[in-house]
């Protein structure tokens, strides 16, 4: 499909916003995105899998915009690798209840201090079928450096960063490797193929 496609991102995330937009901004082709916000207040089922915490936001979206629209919606999850997959999509709970420095604590007993950080992308089309997409970046957890302003951005080091935290990282290129830049290289690729 080529042109301009009017695509609807539902999200209250300003900082995963910006970078949406950023990542959306330049296509290899002349197809195009035209990125419509809207702020829904979307309720997050509690569940381990990640796809289907994604798929129920987007229902929920599509039920309050009303059929005909093509929207989508992202779930963002760190899971540590010695907690076998959490806190995964409860990253967003311990981020704001624990703090950074408690989480970094939290690995304290153990060695391994790997993490995946995923992002998961939900999209109904016009005619309201589903379509599911990931990304994965892998690194480890480490004690807080640079700007605290975004997420856990600050105690996550890919292993792609010479020795950054994502938040030491210009935009640009955390969008490079991040699992939310690869998540959206597959549902782009869905999109103009
Ligand atoms: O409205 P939505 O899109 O749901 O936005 P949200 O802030 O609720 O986002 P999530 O449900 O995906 O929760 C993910 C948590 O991880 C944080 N987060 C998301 N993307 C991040 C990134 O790229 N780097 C650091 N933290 C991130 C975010 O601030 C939340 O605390
Ligand atoms: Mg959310």
């Amino acid at each position: 499909m080529t042109g301009i496609r009017d695509i609807i991102f539902v999200t209250g995330n300003l900082n995963k916003l910006k970078e949406v937009q950023m990542i959306l901004a330049k296509n290899e082709s002349d197809d195009d995105i035209n990125l419509i916000n809207k702020e829904l207040d979307l309720e997050e089922i509690q569940e381990l899998d990640l796809k289907e915490i994604a798929l129920a936001k987007c229902k929920q979206a599509v039920s309050m915009l009303g059929p005909g629209h093509a929207v989508f919606v992202e779930d963002t999850a760190l899971t540590f690798d010695e907690l076998n997959g959490l806190p995964g999509a409860f990253i967003k709970w311990f981020v704001k209840s624990l703090g950074l420095n408690k989480i970094v604590k939290l690995l304290d007993p153990f060695e391994n201090k790997g993490a995946t950080a995923i992002t998961t992308i939900a999209y109904a089309d016009e005619n309201g079928e589903y379509h599911v997409f990931q990304g994965f970046t892998k690194g480890r957890i480490v004690e807080s450096r640079g700007p605290t302003n975004f997420g856990w951005d600050s105690i996550f080091e890919p292993f792609e960063s010479n020795g950054k935290t994502y938040a030491e990282m210009e935009k640009l290129e955390k969008n490079s490797i991040s699992h939310r830049g690869r998540a959206f290289d597959e549902f782009k690729q869905f999109l103009f193929k």
